[in-house]
């Protein structure tokens, strides 16, 4: 006999904890996490659309603004992540767990950056295909209530689309300036003792290996996959939602997804990136964590976010600077140091990168927790 009460329990248990927020804290965390990105980023697909254009070197400000500005920051919470979505306190022992797993994967990493960094490169964009593609469902399914991504599948699939987007069409729209971004990543870890010549040869390998993806045909077949897979999974999203008579949600899917896709065809990639990366990914992040924390659920009911976001720069404050230190580390080791500033951002984006793959990891066991994944 299953009597009904225990049956609503365990339902009630099976719900992902990350929608157990009161709806009035939801929307206060709704309203932080979509409205700045939508603005911004409409703002600079209608400018694009118009004809504007920005000097290549301004490119590089927000990507550079993110080492302080939600970027580097969004990651140096990640210790207390886990052990507040399970209730626990975050004491010494998931400090170490997390150092551990810090270490290893971003050591090893590291070392590929130094021995293969072309397949890193590879690598990277990989990595952020899968972490900002992830990165997009607590906000859709918890904060946005889009009953569509109700299954597994649904949810694979989006954030398969969401990842894609800021990652291939930069090379679909911007060919060139994505494999000199690609030389400019791999440019410094040429040979230990390399001089000018080697360092040039080996960013000239660089754009040899990623020669096939910039040839017209296969850009526009990456172009139709991406599409068709957006279409596609919006359309059974659609279907879906209707029938759960869910439409909001979807709409504000399709939408998003809309706006993204125009964003990274219009924006040149290092502006269009850099600007994702600060305030739509990160800032996504940032209000995530924050619902985590018991002590700021109070301010949060009550509409305001300025409390919450207080104490996440305070969270975030010893680990960011860690993560300073860390770029100074390799901005140190890298066989060829950077002698001007867009360089030294190309050493940044590296750190990034072996920073991505312990954040993502523990950001996937968050996503499990909350039964997003
Ligand atoms: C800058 C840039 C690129 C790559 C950026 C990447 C891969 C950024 C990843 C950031 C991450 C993972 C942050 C942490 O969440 C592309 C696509 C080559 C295109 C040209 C501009
Ligand atoms: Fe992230």
């Amino acid at each position: 006999m299953t009597d009904p009460g225990a049956r609503e329990k365990s339902k009630a248990t099976r719900e992902p904890k990350a929608t157990r927020e009161p709806k009035a804290t939801r929307e206060t965390l709704a309203r932080v996490a979509f409205l700045p990105g939508w603005a911004i980023l409409a703002g600079m697909t209608a400018a694009f659309a118009l004809g504007a254009s920005v000097p290549p070197r301004y490119r590089w400000i927000p990507l550079a603004a993110s080492v302080v500005v939600l970027g580097l920051p969004h990651g140096a919470v990640d210790h207390l992540l886990l052990p507040r979505a399970r209730d626990e306190r975050p004491g010494r022992r998931w400090f170490a767990s997390v150092g551990v797993v810090y270490a290893v994967l971003g050591g090893l990493y590291a070392i590929a950056w130094f021995t293969r960094p072309m397949a890193a490169f590879g690598g990277f964009i990989a990595l952020t295909w899968f972490h900002w593609g992830t990165g997009e469902l607590y906000p859709l399914a918890s904060l946005a209530g889009a009953e569509h991504l109700e299954t597994r599948g649904m949810r694979t699939a989006t954030a398969a689309v969401r990842g894609a987007i800021p990652m291939g069409l930069p090379l679909v729209a911007f060919p060139d300036r994505f494999s000199a971004v690609a030389e400019l990543l791999v440019r410094p870890f040429a040979g230990e003792a390399a001089g000018a010549g080697e360092a040039a040869a080996a960013g000239e390998a660089a754009a040899a290996a990623l020669e096939p993806f910039l040839r017209a045909d296969v850009r526009v077949a990456i172009l139709v996959c991406i599409c068709g897979l957006a279409a596609w999974t919006l359309a059974v999203g659609g279907v879906r939602a209707r029938r759960m008579d869910a439409v909001r949600g979807w709409v504000l899917d399709a939408g998003e997804t809309a706006l993204l896709v125009a964003f990274f065809g219009l924006v040149p990639p290092v502006l269009a990136v850099g600007t994702y990366f600060c305030v739509w990914h990160s800032l996504r992040h940032v209000v995530r964590a924050t619902a985590l924390d018991a002590r700021s659920t109070p301010s949060l009911s009550a509409g305001r976010i300025a409390p919450a976001l207080r104490r996440f720069a305070r969270d975030a404050a010893p680990l960011s600077a860690g993560g300073l230190l860390l770029l100074g580390g390799i901005v140190v080791a890298v066989p060829r140091s950077p002698g001007t500033p867009v360089e030294l951002i190309g050493v940044y984006l590296v750190t990034v990168a072996t920073l991505t793959l312990p954040h993502a990891a523990i950001v996937a066991g968050l996503d499990r927790e909350q039964g997003l994944l």
